[in-house]
């Protein structure tokens, strides 16, 4: 059975959309951060402070294999930088996989992060002005592994219902 994965830039709605999509589907779904803060029992703030992002990588990379390798269907929520690190975004391709990157604008990934920024570590110390030139960069920087995707939905000005169709439609 095919694993369905959300990958996109942090705030884009991974963990948003996949719920919802999962309720639809009636497929399961696993957030990627929230198994891995399950696994080593502590928040993902925690594990960059204790142990700094390469551990956080390297167990991002164990997990997400795991996951592709358990033997249910499950849509899996990746973490933002999941596909940018360890090779992972070559595991987006393969046939055991439907991976679906959600493209969303700077504008609206701004706006979006705002609330709640401090949970995500690379983001929680920046001003506004810091943080909107922090996500242009990293966004241009992460793009083409975004691209490995074997699809793309854009986000911007759709709501959660608009998104998870068209999400249905591409697994139709
Ligand atoms: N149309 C929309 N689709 C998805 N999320 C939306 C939408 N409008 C607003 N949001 C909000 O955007 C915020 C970010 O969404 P979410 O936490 O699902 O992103 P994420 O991609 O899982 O981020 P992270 O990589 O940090 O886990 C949430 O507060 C969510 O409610
Ligand atoms: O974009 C990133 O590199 C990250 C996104 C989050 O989902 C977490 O996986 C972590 O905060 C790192
Ligand atoms: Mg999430």
């Amino acid at each position: 059975m095919k694993k369905i994965i959300l990958l996109g830039y942090m705030g884009c709605g991974k963990s948003t959309i996949a719920n919802k999509l999962s309720k639809i589907i009636e497929i399961p779904f696993v957030d990627l951060d929230k198994k891995i803060e399950e696994k080593v029992n502590l928040s993902i703030n925690a594990i960059f402070e204790k142990h700094g992002e390469i551990y956080f990588r390297k167990l991002e990379h164990e997990v997400f294999v795991e996951l592709l390798n358990s033997p249910e269907q499950l849509i899996i929520g990746l973490g933002g930088g999941t596909p940018c690190y360890a090779n992972n975004h070559e595991l987006l391709k393969g046939d055991n996989v439907v991976s679906v990157y959600l493209k969303a604008s700077i504008d609206t990934l701004f706006n979006r992060l705002s609330y709640g920024k401090s949970k995500r570590p690379l983001i929680a110390n920046k001003s506004d002005a810091e943080m909107k030139e922090f996500i242009a960069k990293h966004l241009f920087d992460r793009s083409f592994y975004y691209n490995q995707a074997q699809y793309k939905v854009i986000v911007d000005d759709k709501t959660i219902d608009q998104t998870v169709v068209d999400i249905v439609a591409i697994l139709a």
